[in-house]
Parts: structure tokens; C-alpha cells; sequence
């Protein structure tokens, strides 16, 4: 079942005083089946923030559409628009966006305390969650006390709390030291395993390489995608490496 679709997607910024125009997205496509795992990468300036924000619903389209469960999320009132997103989609950033005041628990409550659910109902989310998580022992401590890669374990739950239909990522490795990337990566694998859709933008090759697919966007476009198939991480490592070099070098695909 197709959860994304994402059809002639154009972005055109108008700087402030009006003259110049940046065309970040020109025609984006692609689609995204329930259940995969997917990474877009591309260099700087390729359009990838430009691509995510409007897949979260928090900037619009110039033109084309994005539908998620059939549905045109540009269509969706600005006073709607929070509701939307916290009733379907998780997010998880590169710098975890925890609240220092509000200890894990409450962090990853949040959501839940926005959408009006009961304390027991978010109790009985919760604790399977830490369980497979990991993070049943932190639940009562504040941010700044513990890792960079707890305080991303409790993000990704506070993300998860709420089964959303798609997780999107923002460099989700970005701040994490190689032990922590490991711990993530394996965790976002036994996610997506359970059946969790991810979408996840980044420039690292080895977070990439954890995906099922990559897609490669370059000038506002999707230029190449990668299939995992049948590839163990360390191929899909060198596919995505031989991939950016092509891209970097400005060649022709393959
Ligand atoms: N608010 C804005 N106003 C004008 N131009 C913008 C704005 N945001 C982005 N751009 C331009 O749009 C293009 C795509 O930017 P975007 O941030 O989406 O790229 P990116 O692939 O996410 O880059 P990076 O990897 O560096 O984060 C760039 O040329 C950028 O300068």
C-alpha cells in the first residue's frame, strides 16, 4: 500500500525584496510503500530541507502534490495543520529537540498530552516502548543528564508514542558520536522492522546504508534511486559512495 506520493513537486523561493528566485525543488516524484526504509541524500543546497518541510506539512508547495494515505496534505487549513502532524507523522532531528525542563517521561508524553490522552492510556504506551527502546531507566531523568544518543533513543520514542504512519528523520545521526550511530542505526532497523515507515535525510553514507533505498536528489530533482535488493550494508555502503562521487563529479547516470 502506497503511504507517500509525492507528484510534480515544485518549491520556488522569492528572496525579500522580490527579485531574485531560487527554484529548490523543480519536479520532485516518488512514492513511498508501506513499511520501507528510505534515505534521500544529495549535496548541500540540493533541496532535501526544502523537500522535508513540506512532507512535514510545515512550509507549502509552489507547485504538484504530496499525498499521504491518498491524502493532499497542501490542502490541510493552517489551524488544522498541528493536529495533522501529530496524528500522523513522527519526527525525529538531528539536535533530539528535547525539552530540558521536562523530564524523558514527560518529553515523550508530550504528543500524547497535546492530543488529550488520559495519564493511564499513556502509561500503557509508554511501557512497551521503553522496553524495546531501551530507555526504561531514564524515563525519570532530565535531558541534560544523560547521552546524546539516550536523549536520541527518547526521541525516537516520542516520535514512535504516538504510531504514526511515517517517521521522518532530519539527519538523525548528525550529533551522534560512531557508538551512538551504531546503537540508532540498529534501532531504526528493529522499527522498521516491526513495520514502521521511515524516510530519513541525510549525509552520512553509513546511515544511509541501513536503508532499503536511497533516493538521490540533485538541482531540485530525484537524479538516481538505489535498491537495497539482496546487498548486505557494507554493498549498499559502496553503491551509495560510487552514487555521490558520480553525482559530485556532475556525470551522467549510469
Ligand atoms: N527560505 C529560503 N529562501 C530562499 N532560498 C532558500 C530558502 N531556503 C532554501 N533556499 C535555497 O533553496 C535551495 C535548496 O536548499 P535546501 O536547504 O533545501 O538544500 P539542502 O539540500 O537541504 O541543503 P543542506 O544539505 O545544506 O541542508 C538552496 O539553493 C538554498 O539556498
Amino acid at each position: 500500500m502506497t503511504i507517500l506520493e509525492v507528484k510534480n513537486l515544485k518549491k520556488t523561493y522569492t528572496t525579500r525584496f522580490g527579485g531574485n528566485q531560487v527554484q529548490a525543488l523543480k519536479n520532485v516524484n516518488f512514492s513511498i510503500e508501506e513499511g520501507e526504509y528510505t534515505a534521500i541524500m544529495g549535496e548541500s543546497g540540493s533541496g532535501k530541507t526544502t523537500l522535508l518541510n513540506i512532507l512535514a506539512a510545515l512550509d507549502r508547495p509552489t507547485g504538484g502534490s504530496v499525498l499521504l494515505d491518498g491524502r493532499d496534505i497542501s490542502r490541510i487549513k493552517d489551524a488544522d495543520l498541528s493536529v495533522f502532524r501529530r496524528n500522523h507523522l513522527g519526527f525525529v532531528f538531528q539536535e533530539f529537540n528535547l525539552l530540558d525542563t521536562f523530564s524523558i517521561r514527560d518529553n515523550i508524553y508530550l504528543p500524547l498530552v497535546l492530543g488529550g490522552k488520559h495519564h493511564r492510556q499513556m502509561e500503557a504506551l509508554l511501557e512497551p516502548l521503553a522496553a524495546k527502546l531501551g530507555i526504561k531507566e531514564l524515563l525519570d531523568k532530565y535531558p541534560y543528564e544523560v547521552s546524546g544518543g539516550q536523549k536520541q533513543r527518547a526521541a525516537v520514542a516520542r516520535a514512535l508514542i504516538t504510531n504514526p504512519r511515517l517517521i521522518l528523520a532530519d539527519e538523525p545521526t548528525g550529533a551522534l558520536d560512531s557508538r551512538s550511530t551504531d546503537e540508532l542505526l540498529r534501532l531504526f532497523g528493529t522499527v522498521n522492522e516491526d513495520g514502521q515507515t521511515i524516510l530519513m535525510v541525510t549525509h552520512s553514507v553509513k546511515a544511509a546504508s541501513h536503508a532499503n533505498r536511497v533516493l538521490f536528489i540533485k538541482d531540485g530533482e530525484v537524479f538516481h534511486q538505489i535498491y537495497r535488493g539482496k546487498d548486505t550494508n557494507q554493498q549498499m555502503y559502496e553503491k551509495i559512495s560510487s552514487t555521490l562521487t558520480m553525482l559530485s563529479a556532475g556525470g551522467e547516470e549510469q
